[in-house]
């Protein structure tokens, strides 16, 4: 079922994702972090231990293609706001999207499943990206790539597990209780995480931070 995903950079040395060893566990956790809010860290806290990694990616999109570019500042910028909330050794911050020349995850996930055939990768997504999973470009390819973790959020926990993406994958569906197996599992292969909930969300933290008068003028 795996649709056909462009390789032409697949063997570029311009492009350098973290170093990481063969065997390792990692999570790769996409997002735009327009800006980076303690929601994202209690996310990326839960994967990390609930799926027993050795490390977690804190992945910065060049821009992610079902949003406007409106007020979206730049990958360098928002690296630097997410290294404050990226804490540990085992938490590293990357925009090789970038240079990748891609915002397309199933390019991105193919990118590094060629580079680092040996990494047990998990992709991380919150509940909300579950609920328009199905509209994201190859999104079935994206669930034969690599296990997915998709952790709660507040409003999207009945929504994302009724998309269509979850119907369509949930003879898929690992019990919580296994997420720890989840990186081992053959894709596709994908969990719900019950996390600490937290209803911040960037879209608030960029409203509270626009005065009313620049927003109607
Ligand atoms: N409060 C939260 N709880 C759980 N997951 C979250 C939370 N906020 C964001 N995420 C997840 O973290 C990843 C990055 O999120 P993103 O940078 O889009 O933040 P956001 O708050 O959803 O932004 P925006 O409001 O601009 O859409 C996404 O997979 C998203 O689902
Ligand atoms: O590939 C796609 O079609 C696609 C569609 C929507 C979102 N994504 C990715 O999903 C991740 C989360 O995005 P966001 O904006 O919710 O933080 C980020 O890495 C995006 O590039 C990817």
């Amino acid at each position: 079922m795996t649709r056909k995903i462009p390789q032409q950079s697949f063997g570029s040395l311009r492009v350098h994702p973290p170093p990481c060893l063969t065997g390792q566990r990692i999570g790769v956790m996409g997002g735009s972090f327009n800006p980076p809010h303690a929601g994202h860290r209690i996310a990326a806290e839960a994967a990390m231990k609930r799926l027993g990694l050795d490390q977690l990616w804190w992945l910065i999109t060049p821009g992610n293609p079902l949003k406007s570019r409106d007020g979206l500042s730049a990958v360098n910028g928002r690296m630097d706001l997410v290294r404050q909330f990226a804490v540990g050794p085992k938490m590293k911050v990357t925009g090789f999207e970038r240079e990748l020349g891609t915002n397309y995850t199933a390019a991105t996930l193919a990118f590094l499943k060629h580079r680092h055939p040996g990494v047990r990768f998990v992709w991380i997504m919150g509940a909300d990206n579950l609920a328009s999973f199905d509209r994201w470009q190859h999104w079935r390819s994206i669930a034969d790539i690599m296990p997915i973790a998709v952790v709660d959020r507040p409003g999207w926990r009945l929504r994302g597990l009724s998309s269509p993406a979850a119907l369509a994958l949930s003879r898929w569906r690992l019990p919580e209780s296994e997420a720890r197996s989840l990186v081992d599992k053959k894709p596709p292969a994908w969990t719900l995480l019950t996390i600490r909930l937290s209803d911040l969300s960037s879209t608030a933290l960029r409203n509270a931070a626009t005065p009313a008068a620049a927003v109607t003028s």
